[in-house]
């Protein structure tokens, strides 16, 4: 057994939901620029060191010995920048203007004084100066915010004293009820065992259900059951654009654009002809013109047009100096030709022609430096043809994430084998890359993984080098072969977002985010009923990953639907598959795929282009009935 196991340690967590801490310096001399902020940068590393913090982003800010500058700076923070812990180095001591508890105690809706008091008696047994520390901590809404001393030493030491439970108390305030729950239990188990921490592979054992305690297993999930809305907006909360990145334009093919595009020339660069005729005098009016030459598309003429004269043009050609009207051929007849007609020597101008008329001015259709294209525009065959028309080549994209389908099961075959006895063929993972893949999502398939921790630890490790999102499918339910979360949570340090939501069909569905190699990475479990798999794909990984790429709208379209027959409602909220089209009275009509809508019957899903959103059933309501107006999730094109 290894030392840390026998000392008797505070419980640390492994991660934190905190993901914004803000440092901020008190001091008017550091403010003037006479002292350096030495708290301020120690601090900073001190967090970023913590494992604890290991994905919070640390923003720092700096603000003299001013009630009302400092309360602002609070009030900013937690209200406007959504900082979930705040901590403040200076002003806590008995100089005259040191101001910082005030301002603190002026901004906070309960006070934490016990975190004060840990500081404080964890101080007292470094220096009798502690004495002297006024320190505030307390809550403003969700944020946590803790007043450290001035002096680079003290606030060190008052930080690695509170430590042990920060990241709990951000975890209470955010309300992340998976993890406060995680942590209980963890709490718990290492009271059982003496107060020792568990080892996460001795806790492994316990709550992994294998083989050797399958009577001990859970008989109530863990995880608490959240709605579809909080479920969703959870997801969206993570679901974090990554980056920008240069790429061809033609290879830009529903990308969203990241930055403006504008025009460096004037489109039509030059005055162009609208018609296949002849570009003419107005003054002149109708009767004989002398044909000087021709000017076709694509073709420099040196023609000038003269009175009495006119010159062919034909369409996107330039129109010639001299000429402001173009009249097309349809309203002329040839008077005098030559070469057997192989040239035009006269014709007659039958209609007479207006100023300007079939001449598109220079710059009419796009003017000189107009912008084109704006960031968040998403690119489509219109945008780049625009960006071909302005000779863009290399446009700047948001990047979007790579996503990795896995399937988990041992019942699991390819699509090509024959089956054995108790074997199915895995379907999910050409559903879900083929979702994936219509929306232009880059995918990875990475195989199935069998039921066991170690082919799901170790197939998951690969997959996180490979790709941002990992959806798999399968074995997040309640069997002891439904392994994955225990192996995300345990063995990969993540955090489970949620892992049961109430509707149907979906309710297993997981989301947890965990931090590889320094970056943060999303994973969906979603559940290994085939329609399952494909509704909560539609539901929760298809917005998240539209919000990744940089669009601005990312959820599905949703429409109002006249029933075409009653459907029978279910206790959970239902997303009953339906087919939707127009009706003869203008309004969208929705039929049902039919009454068995079981999860696990892929037939239930075809030719489906819509989800009908069914509230839950209850006593007032059990039945919708034909000719009701219910909301329709659409998936695809409303024939
Ligand atoms: N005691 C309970 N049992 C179950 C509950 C529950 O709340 N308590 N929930 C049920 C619901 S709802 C669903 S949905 C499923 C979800 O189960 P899992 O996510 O654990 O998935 P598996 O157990 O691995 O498989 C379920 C089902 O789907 C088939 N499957 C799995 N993967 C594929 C694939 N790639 N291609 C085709 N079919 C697949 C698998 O063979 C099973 O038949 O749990 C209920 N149980
Ligand atoms: O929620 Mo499950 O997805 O009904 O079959
Ligand atoms: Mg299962």
């Amino acid at each position: 057994m290894g030392v840390s196991c026998l000392q008797r340690k505070p419980f640390v967590r492994e991660d934190c939901s905190l993901e914004v801490c803000s440092l901020f310096t008190v001091s008017d001399s550091c403010f003037r620029g006479e002292a350096e902020d030495a708290s301020g940068s120690s601090l900073k590393s001190q967090v970023e060191a913590a494992e604890v913090f290991s994905d919070a982003e640390v923003i720092q800010g700096l603000v003299p010995d001013e009630r009302d500058l400092i309360k602002g700076s609070l009030i900013d923070w937690s209200d406007h920048q959504a900082c979930q812990l705040i901590l403040t180095t200076g002003g806590t001591g008995f100089a005259p203007r040191d101001v910082t508890p005030e301002a603190t105690k002026a901004v906070i809706e309960k006070e934490a004084s016990s975190l004060s008091c840990v500081m404080l008696m964890e101080s007292l047994k470094v220096t009798p100066l502690a004495a002297l520390s006024r320190s505030v901590c307390g809550i403003r809404g969700r944020t946590l915010i803790v007043n450290l001393p001035g002096s680079k030493k003290g606030a060190q030491e008052c930080l690695s004293f509170l430590l042990p439970v920060i990241s709990h108390a951000v975890d209470l305030l955010q309300d992340h009820a998976c993890e406060v729950k995680a942590l209980h239990q963890k709490m718990q188990q290492s009271d059982s065992m003496d107060g020792r921490p568990c080892h996460p592979k001795v806790q492994r054992q316990k709550s992994l259900v294998d083989e050797t305690q399958i009577a001990l297993r859970p008989r109530e999930s863990d995880y608490p059951m959240v709605s579809v809305d909080e479920a969703l907006k959870t997801v969206l909360q993570y679901a974090n654009q990554g980056g920008t990145h240069r790429r061809n334009f033609k290879d830009a093919l529903g990308f969203v654009l990241a930055e403006d595009v504008f025009s460096q020339e004037p489109l039509p660069p030059f005055p162009a002809s609208i018609k296949d005729g002849y570009a003419v005098i107005v003054a002149d009016g109708t009767g004989r013109r002398r044909v000087l030459g021709d000017s076709t598309a694509g073709v420099h003429s040196l023609c000038e047009v003269l009175p009495g004269c006119c010159v062919r043009v034909s369409t996107g050609a330039v129109v010639p100096p001299g000429a402001n009207a173009v009249v097309q051929v349809e309203d002329t007849a040839l008077l005098k030709d030559a070469d057997s007609g192989r040239a035009e020597l006269e014709v007659m101008i039958m209609k007479a022609p207006v100023l300007n008329q079939d001449i598109r001015p220079i710059g009419s259709d796009i003017q000189q430096n107009e912008k084109v294209l704006s960031a968040g525009m998403c690119l489509g065959p219109s945008e780049i043809g625009l960006l071909a028309t302005v000779g863009v080549t290399q446009v700047l994209c948001y990047t979007k994430p790579t996503v990795g389908v896995m399937s988990t099961g041992n019942e699991l075959v390819e699509p090509g084998q024959k089956l054995s006895r108790g074997k199915i063929r895995d379907s999910n993972r050409s559903t879900l890359l083929a979702c994936l893949r219509e929306q232009g999502i880059p995918t990875v398939d990475l195989g199935i993984a069998r039921d066991n921790a170690d082919a799901l630890l170790s197939q998951i490790l690969e997959a996180l080098d490979q790709v941002d999102v990992i959806v798999t499918s399968g074995g997040v339910s309640m069997g002891e072969k439904d392994l994955v979360k225990d192996v995300l949570r345990i063995d990969l340090n993540a955090m489970i977002r949620f892992a049961r939501v109430f509707m149907k069909p979906g309710k297993p569905t997981t989301f947890t985010t965990l931090s590889h190699n320094g970056k943060s990475k999303l994973f969906f479990g979603l559940p290994g009923n085939p329609v399952s798999a494909l509704v909560t794909c539609n539901l929760y990984v298809l917005p998240a990953i539209r919000k990744m790429s940089g669009f601005a709208k990312f959820q599905s379209t949703v429409i109002k639907a006249k029933l075409a027959s009653a459907i029978t409602l279910d206790p959970r909220p239902e997303y009953h598959r339906c087919i939707l089209s127009w009706g003869e009275d203008g309004l969208a009509l929705a039929e049902s795929t039919g009454c068995n809508q079981m999860s696990s019957r892929l037939l239930s899903v075809r030719s489906s282009n819509a989800l009908l959103m069914l509230p839950p059933k209850t006593d007032e309501q059990q039945v919708l009935t034909a000719g009701q107006m219910v909301d329709a999730m659409v998936l695809g094109t409303v024939i």
